[in-house]
């Protein structure tokens, strides 16, 4: 086995736990409706031929009248309606028990991702990340739908068609059951392999293909002012032509896979037919059973048809299996789902042994941190050295330095958002108000639901009106249903950082981190969401980082970074308070 094929069947593993936990009953009862309804098609196609043939021969001899024609003509209508009736209900439940998988996949995936550094990665890599979202887990879905019961379906076909076939002669049934099986499994198998480096081939290039459309969509100015817009066209027409060619490849692959099913299927007609014709010359076998087995195995081999589809995307779902898996396994999973909104006025998720979330810290404190270094991905040097720290229950705190000093890195490092290199932190689950206001494109209640999916309407309305959005949102005609664009479009960047500020209101978390929580409103505005801001910090403890004076000012206690390092450690009433609050912007008014 590859190394390939052994991390596919090891994802499996994830993979089957969760369709197991999710819609396992349900998912066995659609494989047994899928193999009822095949044996049922097969058993009728069989009965009807050898009805017709012993119907046929009754006529032509003496025995007419004593021929029973209303058994059977009766067991094919009854098996012609179990057969639509097992159709019907294999395809509701089969398809109901995948659906019912991916949504938990999904949703299993998304909790995995919504870890320290999430946001940041899926700002870097949008487009593979929604692929493994959207395009990996559909492909998973071939895994139940054209592949497992699809494979059992056929198995039993198989099995059924020896039983009957052999009850007529032991030695038919024993190798056409075999010959199904090696044919048909052998052939789904041969095309699964051949079809693998072709969808891994796809799948790459409908990846690259949407990354340098979004490139193209998002950087369309840069692109020209860089003069690369017309090589940029050329790489994602080659691209384009690369994903073709694919296209072509595997449908040319299934053609083929289903030219040899055919041909398979005119052999194993033409061997029964001959066989079954001697074995009528030899007297071990009258005509209507001939008929009977000739039927049966035109029956049989159309399951092993129908697993062409399957094969052909195998190779697709087993790229699909190797990258979402470790996204699956249990402990990339996440202890709660409250960190979905970390990016935004969100709270990291509690401590779990293996995640590198913040553990609590001693009682008394809300966050504390020693000898701390941090590095972002990619940077060249840490964005914060030997970092001390500790912040009691009830502080408030600004976080102050020149533009780079580290103010930001501090917050992420506390709010578990970013593990430190060397040290230690630990810290209170934290609501954060990052830099950017964090909106989608979504209503204004969801946009807030982000932070307590269950808030009713009231909650929803109390926070909008601590805010100071209430006025707003009631000249809106949807109110709480107005639709926002994405990033908020369509308020005014007023209203989208008073709506983050309610969002952070509906977090219960007792440690604020709020990073320039008023930086770009005007001096009205601000003075209010600040007033509400202090207003409703009552009991928390708040980090502030921030180059205004008028946000310092909230604070009690002043932290100046420099470089990275921790320069000085101010507290209200002292000399280098006041001096380092003067210091700042707007101290002397705006
Ligand atoms: N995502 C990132 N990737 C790489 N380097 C980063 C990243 N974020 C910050 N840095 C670097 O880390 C250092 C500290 O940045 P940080 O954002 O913490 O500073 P800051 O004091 O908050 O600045 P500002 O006041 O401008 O927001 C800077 O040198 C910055 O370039």
């Amino acid at each position: 086995m590859t190394r390939r094929a052994r991390a596919s069947t090891r994802g499996l593993r994830p993979l089957t736990r969760v369709l197991l936990a999710n819609a396992g009953p349900r998912l066995l009862l659609g494989t047994a409706l899928a193999v009822f309804t095949v044996l049922a098609g097969i058993a009728l196609l069989g009965l009807s031929g050898w009805f017709i043939t012993a119907a046929g021969l009754a006529g032509l001899t003496a025995s007419a009248a004593a021929f029973n024609v209303f058994v059977p003509s009766a067991g094919i209508r009854l098996l012609a309606l179990l057969r639509t009736a097992g159709r019907y209900g294999e395809r509701v439940w089969t398809h109901d028990a995948a659906l019912a998988a991916l949504a938990a996949l999904r949703e299993r995936l998304f909790v995995g991702w919504a870890r320290p550094e999430a946001a940041r990665r899926l700002h870097r890599r949008p487009a593979r990340l929604l692929l493994r979202l959207t395009a990996d887990i559909e492909a998973l879905e071939s895994i139940v739908l054209r592949i497992a019961v699809p494979i059992a379906a056929a198995i039993g076909a198989a099995a059924l068609a020896a039983v009957l076939v052999g009850a007529l002669d032991v030695r038919l049934g024993l190798v056409l059951g075999a010959w199904l099986m090696l044919v048909g499994l052998g052939v789904t198998a041969r095309t699964a392999r051949l079809a693998r480096p072709l969808a891994l081939r796809r799948a790459v290039a409908i990846e690259r293909l949407r990354e340098q459309a979004i490139d193209l969509g998002a950087g369309q100015t840069d692109l020209v002012m860089a003069g690369r817009l017309q090589a940029h066209c050329e790489t994602l027409r080659s691209t384009d032509a690369r994903l073709a060619r694919a296209d072509l490849a595997l449908q040319g692959l299934e053609a083929r896979t289903g030219a040899v099913f055919s041909i398979a299927g005119s052999v194993t007609l033409s061997a029964v037919l001959l066989a079954a014709a001697a074995l009528v010359e030899r007297g071990r076998l009258d005509a209507p059973a001939a008929a009977l087995a000739l039927l049966v195995a035109l029956a049989a081999m159309e399951p092993f048809a129908a697993l062409r589809r399957g094969a052909i995307e195998a190779g697709r779902s087993a790229l699909a299996v190797r990258r979402l898996a470790p996204a699956l396994a249990d402990d990339a999973h996440p202890a709660t789902a409250d960190s979905l909104a970390s990016s935004g006025a969100g709270s990291p998720p509690s401590s779990a042994s293996t995640d590198p979330r913040p553990a609590t810290p001693e009682a008394g404190l809300a966050c504390s941190l020693s000898g701390v270094r941090a590095q972002h991905e990619g940077a060249p040097r840490p964005a914060v050295h030997d970092l001390h720290l500790r912040v009691a229950l009830g502080e408030r705190i600004a976080v102050i330095g020149p533009s780079g000093a580290g103010k930001s890195t501090l917050l992420s490092l506390i709010a578990g958002e970013l593990t430190p290199v060397a040290g230690h932190v630990c810290a209170l689950p934290a609501a954060w108000l990052t830099q950017r206001t964090e909106l989608f494109q979504d209503s204004l209640a969801d946009n807030l639901r982000l932070a307590d999916a269950h808030a009713g309407d009231d909650r929803l309305a109390q926070v909008l009106c601590a805010a100071g959005l209430a006025d707003d949102i009631a000249r809106f005609t949807r109110g709480l249903d107005t639709p926002l664009g994405e990033g908020g479009l369509g308020l005014s960047g007023g209203q989208a950082r008073r709506l983050s500020l309610a969002r952070l209101l509906l977090r219960p978390a007792r440690l604020w981190l709020l990073d320039e929580p008023t930086e770009g409103l005007d001096e009205t505005t601000a003075r209010d969401v600040l007033a509400r801001l202090h207003e409703q910090a009552q009991g928390r403890t708040l980090l502030i980082a921030t180059h205004l004076a008028r946000e310092a000012m909230l604070a009690d206690r002043l932290l100046v970074l420099a470089h990275g390092r921790l320069g000085a450690d101010l507290h209200r009433g002292t000399v280098g308070f006041d001096e380092a609050l003067a210091a700042l912007r707007g101290a002397r008014g705006p």
